[in-house]
């Protein structure tokens, strides 16, 4: 066990707020981190601008929300501080429709490294360039700033011309809601290969085909959709829940022995020694830009392959199924 945690993490009275006084961030892009970067910042005293492109299905929705909108051209020119929270593969084109409307010293922000560690863009050398990445959907970083809670992120410098990089990153930070819970300093390329990887092996990817794999186990050995649902898909986010407030140790406390002696001897069969070679090569695939260079491929493209996965994943028995049993839940509608 570590005697003490390596991390440099910083907290709300770490960051110093006045590096964005008399400033204006332009957040481009109002979808997940978007909306609520804009609107933490913005209820944190920050002057927001959101740069959306003309005929934006989501201009109605920040001007709703009482957000000042303008063009990512327009808004850039406005800002000292740019956020790019459009679509990772629509970055390249963004940043170059709004290179030249940036002024030496401004900050150039990211919630996410790939286009930087990955060559994609290359900022203009007279300008900051600096990452404050929610660990979080961004639908959940709105909801923990209204809630009075934080949302843990990661702050990263890519280039300092102004001296001011980190502390204006800093008070980014602070202003979204990061510093409340900590926010630990890294570097574009840990950011980058550790949330792919993370994404891809456990949040997004591993867990989504654990439990679709255990649910159609169930189902073809002749068990009802509803128990497979509740069993794999429904427990799943208390079992989380309960790692999430206490680790491991809460988990296993708070279910019987019998499912603490079941877990721990059967879990490591089921998620085995060639899952972990399994888990070694998607992070060779991300270390070495193999991922990278075939989701940049897929675009070009017109995404034919994503497309083709993602309809299959939404026509999965399991999401019918769960659809209706959640609708039978009956705090369902509230919210
Ligand atoms: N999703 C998340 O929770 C997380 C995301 N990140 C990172 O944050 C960044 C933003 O991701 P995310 O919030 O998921 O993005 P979204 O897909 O939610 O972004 C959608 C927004 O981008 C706009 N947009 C889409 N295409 C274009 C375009 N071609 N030109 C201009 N605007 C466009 C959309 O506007 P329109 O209505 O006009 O289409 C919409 O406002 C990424 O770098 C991502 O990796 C980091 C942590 C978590
Ligand atoms: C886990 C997925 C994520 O990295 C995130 C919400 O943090 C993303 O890219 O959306
Ligand atoms: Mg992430
Ligand atoms: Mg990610």
């Amino acid at each position: 066990m570590a005697d003490e945690l390596d991390a440099t993490i910083y907290y709300d009275d770490d960051a110093d707020s006045t590096y964005l006084d008399d400033t204006t961030v332009a957040v481009l892009g109002y979808g997940s981190q978007g909306h609520a970067h804009a609107q933490n910042l913005h209820d944190s005293g920050v002057d927001v601008v959101v740069g959306l492109r003309e005929g934006s299905s989501s201009r109605a929705a920040a001007e709703a929300d009482g957000l000042d909108v303008a063009t990512p051209t327009e808004a850039a020119s406005q800002a000292e501080v740019v956020s790019v929270l459009v679509p990772d593969t629509v970055q390249p084109a963004v940043y170059d429709q709004i290179k030249d409307e940036l002024d030496e010293g401004d900050t150039l922000q990211f919630a996410h490294g790939f286009n930087i560690h990955y060559s994609q863009i290359q900022p203009r050398e007279d300008i900051d360039v600096t990452l404050v990445a929610p660990k979080s959907p961004g639908h959940l970083v709105r909801r923990n700033y209204e809630a009075d809670e934080g949302t843990p992120g990661l702050v990263a410098v890519y280039q300092d011309v102004t001296g001011d990089a980190k502390e204006r990153a800093l008070a980014y930070a602070k202003g979204i809601g990061c510093t409340r819970a900590g926010t630990i300093e890294t570097t574009f390329r840990e950011e980058t290969e550790t949330d792919l990887f993370g994404e891809q092996a456990v949040l997004c990817g591993g867990v989504t085909s654990l439990v679709k794999q255990a649910y159609e186990t169930l189902v073809e050995a002749g068990y009802s959709e509803e128990m497979a649902y509740f069993e794999c898909m429904n427990e799943l986010k208390l079992i989380v829940d309960l790692m999430y407030e206490g680790g491991l140790s809460e988990m296993w406390d708070s279910v019987s022995d019998t499912a603490e002696y079941g877990g721990l001897t059967r879990g490591d069969r089921v998620v085995d020694e060639h899952a972990r070679e399994q888990m070694e090569e998607v992070l060779e695939e991300v270390q070495d830009g193999t991922f990278a260079r075939q989701w940049i491929l897929e675009n070009q493209a017109g995404r034919p392959g994503y497309h083709q996965i993602r309809n299959a994943e939404k026509n999965h028995e399991i999401e019918a199924v769960g659809e209706e049993l959640r609708g039978l839940f009956s705090w369902a509608d509230e919210e």
